[in-house]
């Protein structure tokens, strides 16, 4: 292959180099870009999937070309619903950044803490859009990477009163508090967790809800983040018919979204449609943000990287 070999940039260079105060706006203005539908600002297909059925899981590929930015990339992500308590992991991705003229990799980068951090970046920015204003109580349901994204983000940019969080063991509920330093409360149940919360985040790898509508406050915000597959669900009928649902790709929701397909819900709007003022932010209902997760948030995510990677002096 012609050109400079690529880049290889792993976990830790990503966790110092990325930061959310710089990732926030850029992927606010790739959602809006995204919901377009203009071919010079985004072409992203809904991400291609094959199924690794001896082992459970799924290889994701997320394709993405920003022509007006100059950014093509692709994710390569393994995700995958094994058996409970198994210490295997259950998310794994690599971004491949290339060079769209020369057709060459420029870089290859860990993509698990992009993964973490643009997901929880992207439901900060539902959060920010679709929360009522006063929101005091946050509630994440699960445990694991997304969870503690998630809490980050959310802590970092909103001045939440109080966090609760719910695992399936109490004794890993216990151990997420412990991590934060006890900047949260480790609750019993999913239902004592969400009962008056005004924001919501489901972060889990359940395949049944895990979030029922009766336990819901009329007028909470939910990030709906897991059931990333067309039969898997975190949310109920009941919470799904009754919320305004918004997701990052009508497309993306249609086709893998089990809580969207099953319920039979309507999707209101995009992200993106919000950023750019072509639909509304109906702050006041109970909204429901169904991510899936889209190959333009890792294109800018691996953008950022790289750009702040060449510009550190030593690597030059
Ligand atoms: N929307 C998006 O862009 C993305 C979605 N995801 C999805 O988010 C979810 C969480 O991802 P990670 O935090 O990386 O996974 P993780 O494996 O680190 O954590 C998963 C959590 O779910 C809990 N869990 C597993 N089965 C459960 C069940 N039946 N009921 C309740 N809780 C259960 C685990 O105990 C753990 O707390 C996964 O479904 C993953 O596929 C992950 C990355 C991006
Ligand atoms: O967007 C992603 O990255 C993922 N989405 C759903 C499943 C895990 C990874």
């Amino acid at each position: 292959m012609s050109g400079p070999p690529p880049a290889i940039i792993w976990e830790h260079e990503v966790e110092r180099l990325l930061q959310y105060r710089e990732l926030i706006p850029r992927l606010e203005e790739a959602l809006g870009k995204f919901s377009k539908r203009d071919s010079a600002e985004v072409i992203q297909p809904v991400r291609s999937t094959v199924p690794l059925q001896k082992h459970s899981g799924f290889l994701g590929l997320m394709p993405t070309y920003m022509e007006n930015d100059g950014v093509l990339s692709t994710k390569l992500v393994c995700f995958y619903n094994r058996e409970t308590h198994s210490s295997l992991p259950g998310v794994q991705a690599t971004v491949v950044l290339l060079d769209p003229e020369y057709g060459n990799v420029k870089a290859v980068i860990d993509g698990e803490v992009i993964t973490a951090m643009r997901t929880a970046a992207v439901s900060a920015i539902s959060a920010k859009l679709l929360m009522r204003p006063g929101a005091d109580v946050l509630a994440i349901l699960g445990t694991g990477k997304q969870a503690l994204s998630h809490f980050n983000v959310f802590t970092e940019i909103f001045p939440f009163k109080e966090v609760r969080v719910w695992g399936r063991s109490r004794e890993r509920a216990e151990k997420f508090v412990r991590s934060v330093g006890g900047a949260a409360w480790a609750c019993g149940s999913a239902e004592e967790a969400v009962r008056g919360a005004d924001v919501i985040v489901t972060v889990t790898r359940s395949t049944k809800p895990v979030l029922f509508g009766q336990w819901v406050k009329p007028g909470a915000h939910v990030a709906a983040v897991g059931a990333c597959r067309p039969d898997w669900r975190e949310l109920d009928d009941v919470l799904m018919k009754a919320a305004v649902v918004y997701a990052d790709s009508r497309e993306g929701a249609m086709a893998e979204s089990g809580d969207v397909i099953l319920s039979g819900a309507e999707v209101f709007a995009e992200l993106g449609d919000v950023i750019n003022g072509t639909k509304p932010a109906l702050r006041e209902k109970t909204t429901v943000f169904k991510s899936l997760g889209m190959g333009v948030e890792d294109a800018v995510s691996a953008k950022l990287v790289f750009d702040q990677w060449k510009a550190t002096a030593s690597h030059v």
